[in-house]
């Protein structure tokens, strides 16, 4: 394994030595209106490796994570504390937290769908935790096995707990522009669902385009609505790329306001309970595109693309970052 690993990133550092010439050949322009900073949320670990049907051995995951924290990213959601019985491939979230180096200015969060998981990632020192609703009845029941109402329940003892032992929440609200068992959302039950989380402490709420079938027109009218219940500031945007979409869907999130986007090196990911979607944006092209547009994220795309190339390669798949798929065959 450590072979394989040590083989891994040498061939990753020529690939993004290279990158390094090819990046620098783009001038930046910049658009009035948009964010001067992005917090990029990472979310390649958890979101990106829960769907692999193979389990990916711990070791992988530990490296993936360090390497990801060598970035300049501030926030890696490294596992979540949900039941082995449904999503096996993030049971060793203890041993992930336990093993991985932390780095100070780095924040390794988890996602947590209950008190039960809250006290598990609280005992295995996460540093922040994050709870997942839906704005879709049906999403709701197949993925946390409750109704809406039912989990926004379970999420106010989270948010609780969490305030006595001094630990962030953020809250995520799925399926913000469809549904892969309802079809479309409207705005307003999202904007209902976000303010619930907000209200009971989440410091920041996520709106996941889970099957990434959204459109850059839906984005605004979501944001819009959205942005009157929940301050703009406190909006993260969380786009799955199934339609090719994100990317200009994320440009349109900051047109609005949001300065906070989650992504996933490699375009990683999909949710078990959501048939069909592809993975998320890949975090690569989201800072190829930041740094384009002169926003600033402190993140080294050298450095991800080299993350990106460990794990793609770890997990025998080609990268679904465009970016590193450039720089690849420009090679
Ligand atoms: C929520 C539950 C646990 C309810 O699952 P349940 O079966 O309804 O729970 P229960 O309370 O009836 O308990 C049944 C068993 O689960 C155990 N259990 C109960 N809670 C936990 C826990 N926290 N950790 C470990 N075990 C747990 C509990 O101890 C018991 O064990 P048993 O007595 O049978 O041995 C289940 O439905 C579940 O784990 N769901 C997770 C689904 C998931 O991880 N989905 C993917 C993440 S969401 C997503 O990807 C979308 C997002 C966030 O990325 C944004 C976007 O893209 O839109």
């Amino acid at each position: 394994m450590a072979a394989t690993i040590r083989r891994i990133l040498k061939s990753g550092k020529i690939l993004a030595n290279h990158c390094n010439v090819q990046c620098r050949q783009f001038a930046q322009v910049s658009i009035a209106g948009l964010p001067s900073f992005v917090k990029i949320v990472e979310v390649g670990p958890r979101d990106g490796l829960q769907n692999e049907k193979e389990i990916v051995p711990t070791d992988v995951k530990v490296e993936f994570i360090n390497r990801l924290s060598d970035t300049g990213l501030s926030v890696i959601e490294v596992t979540s504390f949900v039941s082995p019985k449904w999503v096996p491939q993030m049971s060793d979230h203890k041993e992930v937290l336990d093993r991985i180096q932390r780095k100070s200015g780095v924040i390794f969060s988890a996602l947590t769908p209950n008190i039960q998981g809250f006290q598990a990632a609280v005992s295995a020192k996460a540093d922040e935790v994050a709870i997942f609703g839906a704005a879709s009845e049906s999403f709701s029941k197949k993925n946390i096995n409750c109704s809406i109402e039912e989990s926004l329940n379970r999420f106010q003892q989270v948010t609780q707990a969490a305030k006595q032992s001094n630990i962030p929440v953020r809250g995520y609200v799925s399926c913000v522009l469809g549904c892969p068992y309802e079809g479309d959302v409207s705005p307003d039950k999202v904007a209902q669902v976000a303010k619930r989380l907000y209200d009971m402490g989440c410091y920041e709420i996520s709106l996941g385009d889970t099957i990434g079938v959204g459109t850059p027109g839906q984005v605004k009218q979501l944001i819009t609505s959205v942005s009157k219940v929940v301050p703009v500031e406190k909006l993260a945007i969380h786009c799955h790329d199934t339609y090719g979409q994100a990317l200009a869907n994320i440009f349109s999130a900051l047109q609005m306001g949001v300065s906070v986007v989650d992504s996933s090196v490699s375009g990683l990911g999909g949710c078990p309970y959501a048939k069909g979607a592809s993975g998320n944006v890949s975090t690569e092209d989201v800072v190829y595109l930041l740094n384009g547009l002169g926003i600033k994220t402190g993140v080294d795309v050298q450095k991800l693309i080299e993350a990106g190339q460990f794990i793609s390669q770890s997990l025998g798949q080609k990268s679904g970052s465009k970016v590193a798929q450039a720089i690849k065959s420009s090679l």
